[in-house]
């Protein structure tokens, strides 16, 4: 699924109309068939439709035209000048006069009569503003939008919920608090931030009939990441191959009271089917380990020979996690990147390492993850945690381009980006949230890149495989814990084949 923003929608508007030559009023006919598919008319009579005069106030207007073809009892309320209405909103509004369908101009002595038609109605459809919306609200938008809140029964909101700004999620003054939102091509961006949940609702992205290499030409390159793409990227295992198919990778991770990070990364990246896994660690975490790990090898990490063989040959390695955030964790991790050529993962004590060190990523690009939560990035960048949340998608995507790396900001929705395309993990949820998730992510990804999937794409399905376990978990689990997500990854791994 694709995300845009007000600008991506006003640049694909023009060129679909200016270069493809397709009338405005043929995408907003499309729009509004998309959007009678989710009036959930089966169960719902009366309908109450508010418009602005702008194109999303069209797209209101040709929906009561075709909710009243469809036997249904609609009102329609337009808010704003007449005389300012949008092209193919007149066009929409003179048919609803030709066929005597009623409409309420809204001034301050209807807003009762709006009040009563809102009580009495099923379904409220705003369409008030959408990706045009500019300033804050005040006036009489101000006073319709709250007395649809304070008085609805359901709010289905038109492409977005009118008051919030599609581009990065502020609320104008006030916006519709929507049970539904139907929008159009792109999930807006907007949409992403935290503090905006609350008013969407359930979302819809709809097409409106722009064909699929139009978008791709104009889409912003950030997506939602859907199924398929992890399921394009996860390969049936030919029966001729050998382990050595498969990847060497290694771990470096864990220390005293931090064994089970040590544990949980190798033996994720052994359930994702690395050919050969070794656990590099201090020798105490090795005594500890090496009877509990089956199928992974272990090395003395102070053996300084074998170690720099094994990461001289390795496919990918995975870097941090419980080793704690000392200089002897920097001089291990700048000791690995200079002396392999593979893709690093770094987490955790891996990242807290190098926050005022972060000339040793410069020193390697192009074969980086990282993959912070909001408080290591933070540590990271030297941005607050509350800045990084509300600008997540920019503040990885700078990070991202400026050290040639890739980042994977976790947190509800994971963000991962090269800097040039950028994901949002749509899966996994809170009973996800305890100790040891980090540590089989980082596990997963590192496996992935082993396997041979590009950094990017290692990141990105890493991300939806473990939340995707872990959403399915939580079904029957109150808590889900890394042991229970590692023991599922084979299963959802053979699901996922192509
Ligand atoms: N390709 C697509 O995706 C397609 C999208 N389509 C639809 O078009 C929608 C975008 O339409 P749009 O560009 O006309 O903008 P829209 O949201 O109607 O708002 C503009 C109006 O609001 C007004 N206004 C703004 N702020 C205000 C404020 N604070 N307080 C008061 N007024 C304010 C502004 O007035 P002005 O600033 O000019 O004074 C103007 O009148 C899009 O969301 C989708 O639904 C389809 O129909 C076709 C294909
Ligand atoms: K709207």
């Amino acid at each position: 699924m694709r995300i845009g923003t007000s600008n991506s929608t006003k640049i694909l508007d023009s060129a679909c109309v200016n270069e493809y030559k397709i009338p405005l009023i043929v995408m907003m006919e499309n729009a509004v068939l998309s959007a009678f598919k989710h009036m959930d008319i089966e169960n719902n009579q009366r309908y109450v439709i508010v418009s602005g005069v702008g194109n999303n106030g069209g797209d209101g207007l040709g929906l009561a035209r075709q909710l009243t073809a469809h036997g249904k009892e609609v009102e329609v309320f337009i808010v704003g000048k007449i005389e300012k209405m949008s092209e193919c909103s007149k066009i929409n509004y003179n048919i609803l006069k030709a066929m005597n369908i009623p409409t309420n101009i809204v001034d301050e002595e209807n807003l009762e009569y709006l009040k009563c038609s809102v009580k009495k109605s099923d379904i409220v459809v705003d369409c008030i503003f959408g990706t045009g919306l500019e300033r804050e609200i005040k006036g009489i938008f101000y006073n319709v939008i709250d007395i649809i809140n304070q008085n609805k029964n359901k709010t289905y909101s038109i492409d977005v919920p009118s008051g919030i700004n599609a581009t990065n999620g502020d609320v104008l003054g006030i916006c519709i608090d929507a049970d539904k939102t139907i929008s159009f091509e792109f999930y807006k961006r907007g949409f992403l931030k935290y503090d905006v949940k609350q008013y969407i609702g359930e979302v819809i992205v709809e097409h409106i009939g722009i064909p699929e290499y139009i978008l791709e030409k104009y889409d912003d390159r950030e997506y939602i990441t859907n199924l398929d793409l992890v399921k394009n990227n996860i390969k049936e295992k030919n029966k001729f191959s050998f382990k050595s198919d498969f990847g060497k990778v290694a771990l470096f991770a864990g220390s005293r009271g931090f064994t089970g990070a040590a544990y949980i990364s190798t033996q994720s990246a052994v359930k994702c089917g690395s050919g050969l896994t070794t656990l590099v660690c201090e020798k105490y975490v090795q005594d500890i380990l090496s009877t509990k790990l089956c199928e992974a090898m272990t090395l003395d990490i102070q053996n300084k020979e074998k170690v720099k063989k094994l990461i001289s040959e390795c496919d990918a390695i995975g870097f941090g996690c419980g080793m704690g955030d000392t200089e002897d964790t920097y001089t291990k991790l700048k000791y690995v990147l200079e002396n392999s050529k593979c893709p690093v993962v770094i987490d955790a004590d891996g990242l807290n390492c190098l926050k005022n060190k972060k000339d040793l990523l410069e020193k390697h690009p192009n074969r980086i993850i990282i993959t912070p939560h909001l408080g290591e990035m933070a540590r990271l960048t030297g941005y607050s945690i509350s800045h990084i949340r509300d600008n997540k998608v920019d503040v990885a995507k700078e990070f991202a381009q400026k050290y040639k790396t890739i980042v994977l900001l976790k947190g509800y929705e994971t963000v991962i980006t090269d800097g040039n395309y950028t994901y949002i993990n749509p899966t996994g949820n809170s009973s996800m949230a305890n100790g040891g998730m980090g540590d089989t992510l980082l596990g997963i990804i590192t496996s992935f890149a082993g396997q041979g999937m590009t950094n990017l794409m290692s990141a990105v399905c890493g991300a939806y495989i473990h939340g995707y376990i872990g959403e399915n978990l939580s079904k029957d689990l109150y808590t889900v814990n890394a042991s229970d997500v590692i023991a599922q990854i084979p299963f959802v791994m053979k699901e996922f084949v192509k």
